[in-house]
């Protein structure tokens, strides 16, 4: 079987069209600009690029994306102090604290990453990281879907890609896509996302005994490890749908960097009967949905 490639940077670029149809509107009816603000401390590399993307799709959306940066020697406190001053502004509709902080950052201490984003007003939080949207979210009556796994329900959406009575193995269990996609596909409903729904879902990692048997019994499998190419073409059935979450530097032979994702993308295209590719698959797709998760935060504020 060679598979069909699921471009997400073409369904990216559709999303984010929508949005700026809908941004135009909103602020032709009377409401503000939406505003972003992106936190980033140090100076990552790859983070720089990230929040670079970010602010660049906000102004091409007609939103205000404004990004703050922070030097690596910035204290928790004076961190915190930040978000909650991007709390209180009302000008701002969404935060977000750019991941992952500086190991070294806070005088050598490192961050409590939680404690930094759990600051974050769950009104502003477009990220949808903070308890209270991840518990929404577990109910099944989310405020924000968090933008990576609403990228993913999106684009299985937009290909047809139905997972109702499909088993989907989602190899991963990070707060960021792991969780939250597991329990998106399995709502009863489709209120995380446009009737993608109904799906058996099993969470598998890299401690998960029998992975390979596992991973070959889905019928869709996301894979969101962080490990580069972990899995190969031996544990993906003939005909699954392969969603690749991975995007990992690795070197590329010639002194510089590829990227490449947790599947190995040659060994899994001849068997998927679909499947994501990276760069240009799920990446693009988490900057769309982070627009979408601005605008429903300024209206939301509006209309108080
Ligand atoms: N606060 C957050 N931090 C992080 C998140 C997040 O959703 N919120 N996710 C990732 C990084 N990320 C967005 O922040 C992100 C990663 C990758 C892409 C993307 O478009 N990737 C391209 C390749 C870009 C490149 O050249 O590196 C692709 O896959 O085609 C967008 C957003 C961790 N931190």
């Amino acid at each position: 079987m060679t598979a069909t490639l699921l471009d997400g940077k073409k369904i990216a670029a559709e999303i984010r069209e929508e949005v700026g149809v809908k941004v135009k509107e909103f602020v032709q009816s009377g409401g503000p600009t939406p505003c972003l603000t992106a936190v980033l401390v140090g100076e990552d590399p790859a983070s720089q690029v990230y929040v670079r993307n970010k602010s660049r799709a906000c102004e091409k959306a007609g939103i205000d994306g404004r990004t703050l940066r922070l030097p690596v020697e910035t204290t928790e406190q004076e961190l915190l102090d930040v978000v909650r001053n991007l709390n209180a502004d009302p000008a701002v509709h969404g935060i977000l604290v750019q991941l992952p902080l500086p190991k070294d950052g806070n005088g050598g201490k490192g961050f409590d990453e939680r404690l930094v984003l759990d600051a974050v007003d769950p009104r502003k939080d477009v990220d949808a990281f903070s308890p209270v949207n991840v518990g929404l979210l577990m109910q099944g009556r989310p405020r924000f879907l968090p933008c990576t796994p609403h990228g993913i329900v999106q684009l299985l959406h937009r290909e047809n890609l139905s997972v109702a009575g499909k088993h989907v193995v989602v190899v991963g269990r990070s707060d960021i896509v792991g969780k939250p996609m597991a329990m998106m596909l399995a709502q009863r409903d489709g209120s995380c996302g446009p009737k993608v729904a109904n799906a058996t879902v099993t969470i598998a990692h890299s401690r998960t005994a029998n992975l390979a048997e596992i991973c070959r019994s889905a019928d869709v499998l996301v894979a969101a490890v962080g490990v580069p190419e972990m899995i190969g073409g031996d544990m993906i059935s003939d005909g699954a749908v392969v969603i690749d979450v991975g995007i990992n530097r690795v070197a590329d032979g010639a002194g510089g960097y590829k990227l490449v994702g947790d599947v190995n993308f040659d060994e899994a295209a001849k068997k998927a009967s679909a499947i994501t590719p990276v760069p240009g698959g799920v990446g693009p797709l988490t900057i769309a949905m982070l627009l979408h998760n601005t605008l429903l935060a300024a209206q939301a504020i509006f209309k108080k």
